[in-house]
């Protein structure tokens, strides 16, 4: 559905150059929820502007729904852009415009017929909850309201995707979750590709199919949410995952493990669907003559499929520690030694 080539992006900032996009590719297939995420300055609302062409590439390839966009002429370029919709962080809607109008205006500029309009919006509103607010002003909206008449607003063209730039960054977290919800109905509802930048791993948790990890104009890591949840092998991603399973095990600990004698060693262990419920560490202990203490544990949802993440202390004789990781290795989808707090190898 959007395949970007080896991006680059490169801005002048008075004589010097900026250089936001290193040479990023993607590919977002049709129906999917991708998510991009990293930290303030990673480039991810530049990306995110190349897919409509808000921001030019430097060079690079944009091809969305089979058409190369940059070779695309200046009216064939604005029918590609009305299938393309995008929701913003501050919503960015027209203060003296109702609630009704701030959806029709956008099919008035297209010249639809009134009688059609009438029924769209209404259609519209109803699909985001807000059915009684049609008169209602931009100033008498909550956060989420505005978000949800952006949402009404840019689906008005019956767009095949839909960009979301930091949606949610500017919504508590209640909020954040309803329209978050409101998304993944659109998306299943009209089978719509979106793609959402964030620095909320949470975001991505909740509704992303595929993520890709951004830094410093480059992405690091990207695949399928559960895949990356798993077994992330970037810092940065592993920072990220952190703000979800806060699996820090404190120094003095760490230390303490490492003293308790060569072989000792800390295990973050990923199981997955149905391996999540297998008795896996009862038959560790029962099987090996090795020693385990478990440091944390959690298990979340993610799309549907059961994610365990264990930090494990294991010890015993090296070769019966050896032959436990072997054994967990075996059974359950990733095992990473780690050998300091937030590291492994
Ligand atoms: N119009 C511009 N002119 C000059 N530099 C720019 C412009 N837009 C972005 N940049 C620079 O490009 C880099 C990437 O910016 P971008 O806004 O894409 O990052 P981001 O990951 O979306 O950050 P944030 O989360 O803060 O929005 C930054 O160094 C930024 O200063």
């Amino acid at each position: 559905m959007i395949q970007l080539t080896d991006i680059h992006k490169s801005y002048t900032v008075g004589n010097k150059q900026v250089q936001a996009l290193k040479g990023v590719t993607l590919n977002v297939e049709k129906g999917q929820i991708f998510g991009v995420i990293g930290f303030s300055g990673a480039g991810k609302s530049t990306l995110l502007r190349t897919i409509n062409l808000l921001e030019k590439p430097t060079s690079g390839s944009v091809v969305v729904n089979g058409q190369d966009m940059l070779s695309l002429k200046e009216k064939d370029l604005r029918n590609a852009r009305k299938k393309i919709g995008i929701i913003f962080q501050h919503f960015n809607l027209l203060s003296s415009y109702n609630v009704y109008d701030n959806v029709a205006e956008i099919l008035r500029m297209n010249r639809v017929p009134k009688d059609v309009i009438k029924k769209k919006v209404e259609d519209l509103l109803r699909l985001v909850g807000l059915e009684d607010k049609a008169n209602s002003y931009p100033s008498q909206l909550s956060g989420g309201q505005k978000q949800r008449v952006g949402i009404a607003r840019a689906l008005a063209t019956d767009p095949e995707i839909l960009l979301c730039d930091e949606a949610t960054s500017a919504l508590d977290p209640q909020t954040t979750e309803s329209i978050l919800e409101l998304l993944l109905d659109i998306n299943r509802k009209f089978n719509l590709t979106i793609v959402l930048i964030t620095h909320e791993m949470q975001v991505i948790k909740k509704i992303c199919d595929n993520v890709a990890i951004m830094e410093n104009g480059v992405v690091i890591e990207q695949g399928s949410v559960l895949d990356i949840f798993s077994n992330p092998q970037q810092q940065t991603t592993k920072n990220f995952i952190k703000t979800i399973f806060d699996d820090n095990v404190p120094s003095e600990i760490v230390d303490n493990i490492k003293q308790s004698g060569p072989a000792a060693k800390i295990l973050r262990v990923a199981f997955r669907g149905d391996a999540a419920l297998d008795p896996v560490l009862g038959t560790l202990s029962a099987r090996f003559p090795v020693s385990t203490n478990l440091l944390y544990g959690s298990i979340t949802s993610i799309k549907g499929t059961a994610l365990g993440i264990l930090l494990l202390h294991i010890s015993g004789e090296e070769k019966d520690v050896e032959a436990g990781i072997q054994f967990l290795r075996d059974s359950v989808y990733n095992v990473d030694i780690v050998s300091r707090e937030g590291g492994s190898n």
